[in-house]
């Protein structure tokens, strides 16, 4: 080792917020930091036999795979070490330096000061290698990349507060070795006892054999004492493990060494099938939303393996976009051990199987929203707006997504969404053929929109759909259970289904005897509307504006323009409501100019009322304030 290979350098930012946040907001929970170590020292392990399929000198003739545990009383440290495939030295720098995270800083910024949310927010993030921090002053990680000679070993040293030191080594086995320095207080960790049954409670599942030391007879404290150690967890993949012998502690245990998520998962489906596929596959349905859900480059996928050999994370083609939040492991019988992502784009089997998983979670869902409706609801209000990407992404489950998905409705309480299809196609009323919706900003904007006081007075549910996501979804849905889906701000209302034969009859009254305020109306409004109509959709509001059926609705229309996307202009229709005293008054006023004037206040207030902005609010307000002198006078 020369003095030159020795180097200091500085944690990057996020790494320091992490660690003060982490050491602060953990300390109640400080003995996860050995699931985490021990956790990773396994996915060393897995990689190191993963590589070792086509390059087998990598064993370096051993190839037992396991971790060490040891302390030593007298110095107050402990060691957690593995013969997995370690890292060099700009491994070393890139993982135990940085976090490679994406979403990081966005995730950062999230953080209140608030330890005990910030902890929850912590866990969804993944607590990772720097919880060793909460119980240790000074952490020193010795590796050394297997396959690379024993002087390539590096020496990673710090004491958590903003830079870490680095020098070459000799190390003669492959493999990571990280030493904690217990701080002050922490000295239970260094007792064979309490580490047995962390191991016990934490990591028992894992499927490489982790021994503990133990403690010495003779109490003197030498370390060379201590008698040989044994293996203390089943070290057997737990997929593996029939059902019967799994409890529900090791499930959750296993969820979070899988996903890197601190909280319990909300279900899990374990399920070995054997015929024309074989595999088991160990799923889980987390119970919160990860922080980096919407952001598009964060990992997704299962944890592959095949025939018990581990071979990639986050291996996406096992289940669509829309189910991202599903966690777990495949582990396939029938794929090849040399798979590699390029293949798994072409291989049949990979469909066969991602429909097989798709099926299964998708039941689940199902057999969940039936059983347990505040379950499902606490699955919808994290995942809903995924799930809903749903039909546009997987044509052929589009009715069975669809019949997972959740309103609010003018029928239901509050903001939350909990009405689903089915429940609102048998509310529908005597002859009604479709489902009604409006799209919007949000609930209360929606709520409040004069198109829906029709379907009010005729006592008709419609969905308030108020999701990003939500015109897009509907724009692929299109049907459910045979009934089409129905913008109801969008072309003329179908008063055929909906009113009675005295309606209609009056209706076609009021559009007769309105013929000359239509016109006057269409001439002084002729540059920006296509068409006035009499509106039958209308009963407290004076007027309101309509698209044409097959046109953008003006939520989409507004999103899209925010996003600078360039939207062809929509013919609008103006619908006057003759019964509205505003609209009658209008239709006795002489002058002209005035009237082209009220008509111009009508039409702006119809666009703000569906929350659009006006071209010119300038000239609307002029106008108002006139309008206002004038009644002053
Ligand atoms: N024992 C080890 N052997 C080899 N590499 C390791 C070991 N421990 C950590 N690493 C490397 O350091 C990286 C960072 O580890 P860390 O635990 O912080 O994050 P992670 O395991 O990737 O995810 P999470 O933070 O969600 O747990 C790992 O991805 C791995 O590449």
């Amino acid at each position: 080792m020369t003095a030159a290979s020795k180097e200091t350098l500085g944690f990057k930012t996020e790494v320091k917020q992490l660690l003060h946040l982490m050491i602060h907001s953990l300390y109640s929970n400080k003995e996860i930091f050995l699931r985490e170590l021990v956790s990773n020292a396994s996915d060393a392990c897995d990689k190191l036999r993963f590589q070792a399929l086509t390059n087998n000198d990598l064993y370096e003739s051993e190839s037992d795979l396991k971790v060490d545990i040891t302390f030593d009383k007298d110095a107050k440290t402990l060691t957690i070490a593995d013969n997995g495939i370690g890292m060099t030295r700009d491994d070393v720098v890139n993982h135990l330096g940085t976090i490679a995270k994406s979403g990081t800083a966005e995730f950062l910024s999230q953080l209140s000061g608030d330890q005990q949310k910030d902890s929850q927010l912590i866990g969804q993030f993944g607590v990772g290698f720097y919880s060793a921090f909460i119980v240790a002053d000074k952490v020193i990680v010795e590796t050394r990349r297997a396959g690379e000679s024993a002087e390539q070993g590096t020496r990673w040293e710090s004491e958590g507060e903003g830079e870490f030191s680095l020098e070459s080594i000799e190390k003669a086995g492959r493999g990571t070795s990280i030493t904690l320095h217990l701080k002050e207080g922490e000295e239970e960790f260094a007792d064979s006892f309490r580490l047995q049954n962390l191991i016990k409670k934490y990591s028992d599942h894992i499927a490489i054999p982790v021994f503990v030391q133990q403690d010495s007879n003779d109490d003197d404290g030498e370390g060379e004492d201590a008698s040989a150690p044994e293996a203390v967890n089943q070290a057997q993949a737990m997929w593996t493990r029939a059902k019967s012998d799994i409890s529900d502690e090791d499930y959750k245990e296993f969820y979070k060494h899988v996903s890197h998520d601190w909280n319990e998962p909300l279900t899990w489906m374990h399920n070995t099938v054997e015929g024309k596929l074989n595999y088991t596959s160990l799923l889980y349905i987390p119970a919160q939303a990860p922080f980096d859900m919407w952001n598009r480059e964060a990992s997704r996928g299962v944890k592959l393996y095949v025939q018990r050999v581990f071979i990639m994370d986050d291996a996406e083609q096992f289940l669509p976009a829309y189910l991202r939040f599903v966690k777990g492991v495949l582990d396939s019988n029938d794929l090849s051990l040399n798979v590699s992502r390029e293949i798994l784009q072409q291989d049949k089997q990979v469909d066969s199987l991602r429909s097989a998983l798709v099926k299964r979670v998708l039941d689940t869902l199902e057999k969940m929203s039936k059983k347990d409706a505040e379950k499902y609801q606490t699955f919808w209000n994290q995942f809903g707006e995924v799930l809903k990407e749903g039909p546009a992404e997987d044509f052929a489950n589009r009715e069975k997504v669809a019949g997972l998905f959740r309103f609010a409705t003018t029928q239901s309480e509050g903001t939350e969404q909990t009405v689903s299809l089915a429940d609102y196609i048998a509310r529908m009323r005597e002859g009604q053929k479709k489902i009604y919706y409006i799209t919007g900003e949000n609930h209360d904007a929606v709520a409040a929109s004069p198109h829906l006081e029709y379907f009010r007075k005729k006592g008709i549910e419609v969905l308030l759909l108020t999701d990003r996501v939500d015109e897009w979804m509907v724009g692929h849905l299109s049907d459910f259970d045979g009934k089409a889906f129905q913008d109801v701000t969008k072309g003329e209302l179908d008063l055929d289904e909906l009113a009675d034969e005295s309606e209609k009859e009056e209706q076609k009254q009021l559009e007769e005897s309105h013929k000359a305020l239509i016109e006057r109306l269409e001439a002084a409004l002729k540059d920006d509307v296509k068409e006035v109509r009499v509106s039958s959709r209308l009963s407290d509001s004076p007027a309101c504006l309509v698209v044409g059926q097959y046109d953008m609705g003006g939520h989409m229309r507004r999103l899209m323009e925010a996003a600078g996307q360039k939207v062809p202009e929509p013919e609008v229709a103006l619908e006057v409501n003759p019964s509205h005293p505003l609209i009658e008054r209008l239709d006795q006023e002489a002058d002209e100019d005035r009237f082209a004037e009220l008509a111009q206040v009508i039409h702006a207030q119809a666009q703000l009322a569906e929350g659009s902005q006006l071209k010119q609010p300038a000239q609307y307000v002029t106008r108002l304030n006139k309008l206002l002198l004038d009644l002053m006078k």
